[in-house]
């Protein structure tokens, strides 16, 4: 699903910020991402869903070479994969159904009443899906942004930090989601500090833990 091959980055070209990165994420695994602040790992997201390109060294996505795509094949690419950010952005003018809503509406595509009513109840917002985003408590916002994140079934999810500013209960339902979404084949990637987060995924779902230090990646051992 995710291939990097000897991959370094830098930004503006400059010193390598992750070198030599080799890595292989097969369809419907589970992965952490851990490392010191600043170690990279927000960037080494970016590369995994093309908003980044290599500096040196490959990285296939879904089987294609990402440095050869068009930019009509990077916008494919990335809808295959459903990003959820610590920050989450929302349109604070429009109720929490129409941004769920959003990447449908703004890819020309018609939205599925049924569906969404669905998505709603699986991330338990029915009762807020009029609601302005600004109203919402922390973890209503994390839940909101996993369910856009989903809504056009990407194959991967990418989790940058998003129980970030959450509390331990409020973390534990979004882990619980993306445990579901894992169960049901999606292949996931979610980038955290909290090794508790990762301990409680652990007894639910196999997971692995890729680690950036020293601007390699390495793969945890089973100390966790
Ligand atoms: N657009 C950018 N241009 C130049 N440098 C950047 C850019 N984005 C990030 N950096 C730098 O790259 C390094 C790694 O940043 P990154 O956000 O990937 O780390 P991180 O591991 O996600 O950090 P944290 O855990 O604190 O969120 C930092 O030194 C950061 O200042």
């Amino acid at each position: 699903m995710i291939e990097m091959q000897n991959l370094s980055f830098g930004y503006s070209g400059g010193e390598p910020l992750l070198a030599d990165m080799s890595l292989s994420l097969p369809p419907g695994s589970f992965h952490f991402l851990t490392g010191p602040s600043g170690s990279g790992k927000t960037t080494f997201l970016r590369l995994c869903y093309a908003d980044l390109l290599p500096t040196a060294g490959k990285m296939l996505a879904f089987g294609q070479d990402v440095t050869e795509l068009s930019r009509d094949g990077i916008a494919a690419l990335r809808r295959r994969v459903g990003v959820v950010h610590q920050d989450t952005q929302f349109l604070d003018h429009l109720p929490v159904a129409e941004n769920i809503a959003m990447p449908l509406i703004v890819s020309g595509e018609a939205v599925d009443m049924p569906a969404l009513g669905d998505l709603l109840s699986w991330v338990q917002l029915t009762n807020h899906s009029r609601t302005m985003p600004p109203a919402l408590s922390g973890g209503e916002r994390q839940r909101a942004a996993l369910a856009r994140a989903v809504i056009m079934s990407p194959d991967l999810i990418i989790a940058d930090e998003p129980t970030g500013n959450l509390d331990w209960d409020m973390s534990m339902r979004l882990l619980q989601l993306l445990v579901e979404l894992n169960r049901s084949g999606k292949t996931v990637l979610f980038a955290t500090h909290d090794l508790n987060m990762i301990r409680a995924a652990k007894q639910q779902v196999q997971t692995r833990v890729l680690r950036i230090a020293g601007k390699r990646l390495q793969l945890a051992g089973a100390d966790l």
